[in-house]
């Protein structure tokens, strides 16, 4: 029994738009996927699915074996945190120390625990020198790391980003990178739409391509972006590498490492 499941999912917004048609996903504890396909493809709306900001229309969706027609959006919320695409949605407290905390004040914490709890988040998303500084000093990068900073804090064990890489320069994707890893080494699961298709084959291990409200495929990066007829039928485009790698002519490359190796080879035998 998977941790967190789509069953047959489809959500119409309250104009009759149909967003998301008869989805089925599965993930485990500690198993990290990412979402991608185009602009209004259904992504954003599938996450708000998972974390019962939206119910379904029709189908169901289980959340360690709760359906969130039937649970509260606290019950929820404690086991699925979501990262919104805009940290500006998000924030609203006068300094980034109370924004982190904001998240725990229903935990009846000690004001040592909380204060624990609020530092090891800040910590890894690099804002413990900034705790009592008010988080619009802070530019748009750092304030997306405050609101993923103020999910963690609450331990949920699915953590959803909403386009993390959006407005980040090298080293605070490199610090999401880490970041992702060190979450699923403590057997979180992380679910990340992104358009960044370099992060994708970065830091992720399972793909799942939305397009036109429906699941199209759900697979490894490798087997994701050499897919050219899925490619084409989602309107996404191969990594810069994979790119390269077929106007070379080597087909199934997915890194810089190994478009070296086989040009290497391919020079070798030549
Ligand atoms: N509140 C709403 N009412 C009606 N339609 C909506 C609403 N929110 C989103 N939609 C529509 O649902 C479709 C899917 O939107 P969604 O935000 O899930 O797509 P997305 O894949 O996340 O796109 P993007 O990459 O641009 O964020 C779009 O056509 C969008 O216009």
């Amino acid at each position: 029994m998977s941790y967190l499941s789509l069953k047959n999912v489809s959500y119409s917004y309250a104009n009759g738009y149909e967003a998301v048609q008869n989805m089925n996903l599965d993930f485990d504890l500690g198993e990290s996927a990412a979402i991608i396909g185009q602009n209004g493809a259904g992504k954003t709306t599938a996450v708000k699915l998972m974390n019962r900001l939206l119910i379904p229309t029709k189908g169901e969706v289980l959340v360690n074996n709760l359906s969130t027609k039937e649970a509260t959006t606290a019950e929820i919320s404690k086991m699925i945190g979501y990262v919104f695409q805009n940290p500006d949605d998000q924030i609203f407290q006068d300094t980034i120390y109370k924004e982190i905390a904001y998240g725990l004040k229903n935990q009846k914490l000690g004001s040592d625990v909380m204060k624990n709890k609020v530092e090891a988040a800040a910590e890894i998303c690099g804002l413990k020198e900034s705790l009592n500084e008010h988080p619009y000093n802070l530019p748009y990068s750092k304030r997306k790391f405050i609101t993923i900073a103020a999910v963690l804090a609450t331990d949920p064990n699915v953590i959803i980003l909403d386009e993390p890489t959006a407005g980040q320069d090298r080293e605070s994707t490199e610090r999401l990178g880490k970041l992702i890893s060190h979450l699923a080494n403590q057997n979180k699961t992380v679910i990340t739409i992104t358009h960044d298709m370099e992060f994708v084959v970065r830091e992720f291990k399972r793909v799942i391509v939305l397009a036109d409200k429906q699941k199209r495929r759900d697979a490894s990066p490798r087997e994701i972006f050499w897919d050219e007829e899925l490619l084409r039928l989602s309107d996404l485009k191969q990594p810069f590498i994979c790119q390269l790698a077929d106007t070379l002519g080597y087909k199934g490359i997915l890194t810089i490492e190994e478009l070296l190796e086989r040009d290497k080879n391919e020079t070798y035998y030549n």
